[in-house]
């Protein structure tokens, strides 16, 4: 599905050169759920970013079904992310004036083939909050709306990075759950950017980075749980 060939990404300050990324080569296949692992500062944030057009490659080439992106131009590459991408945060950026379904709508709108919201809302267990404003829900459920928010448009591919960020337990797994369940159920692929060592448990792959470089790729032949997996 995404193929990186010799993608290299340095960041010039001032005389000083910093390779964020340094000839990565990875695939990953349509519906897989991908876990990529890290220090701080070793490009897994730069990685999601050249693979979704944010920012550029200075050399290399990212090849998305058969279609070049490192040779899109941005309003190219912007009609391309709109289309085919879905991103959740650890910010849930929920606009406080409306409520959770108007929230929502604001990414079905996007999409060419919106999922139904009063679906997704009974999926992660907030039928009844349709009508309620951002402001009077606990932090856990407005990481769900702003996941679902994200969602909603149908994308084919969900990058997160660090999607339970500060959340507790239970909340983290509840949030760990829908992106199992949108992997499993509707073949999305999952790409999710973490330091948290458990939710690489539950991938397809598993990619450990260091000094902008990939320096392990682990297939699972088991994959748990998100209920099951290892936390703390
Ligand atoms: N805009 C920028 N200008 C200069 N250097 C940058 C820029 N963005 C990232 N870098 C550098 O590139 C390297 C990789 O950064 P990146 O943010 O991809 O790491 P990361 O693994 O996502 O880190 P974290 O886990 O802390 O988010 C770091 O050395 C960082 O300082």
């Amino acid at each position: 599905m995404i193929t990186m060939t010799n993608v290299t990404k340095t960041y010039k300050t001032g005389d000083v050169e910093t390779y964020a990324l340094k000839d990565v080569n990875l695939t990953i296949e349509e519906g897989e759920f991908v876990v990529i692992l890290g220090p701080s500062g070793s490009g897994k944030s730069t990685l999601l970013n050249v693979i979704s057009g944010l920012d550029t490659v200075t050399s290399g080439e990212i090849i998305f079904r058969g279609e070049t992106l490192t040779n899109l131009d941005e309003d190219e590459m912007t009609a391309f992310r709109r289309k085919h991408l879905g991103f959740i945060f650890q910010q849930y950026n929920l606009l406080q004036n409306l409520n959770v379904y108007e929230n929502i709508q604001i990414g079905s709108d996007i999409g060419t083939a919106p999922l139904d919201i009063a679906d997704l809302l009974e999926k992660v267990g907030l039928e009844k909050a349709r009508d309620k404003y951002p402001s009077q829900l606990s932090g856990g459920e407005q990481q769900r709306v702003s996941i679902v928010r994200s969602l909603a448009k149908n994308p084919d591919i969900i990058f997160c990075d660090e999607p339970t960020g500060s959340l507790d337990e239970e909340n983290s797994k509840k949030i760990l759950q829908l992106l199992q369940n949108l992997n499993e159920d509707y073949n999305k692929t999952v790409i999710v950017i973490t330091h948290n060592l458990g939710i690489a448990e539950m991938a397809d792959k598993v990619i450990k980075m260091n000094s902008g470089q990939i320096k392990e790729v682990t297939l699972n032949k088991v994959k748990k749980n998100a209920q099951d997996i290892s936390w703390g």
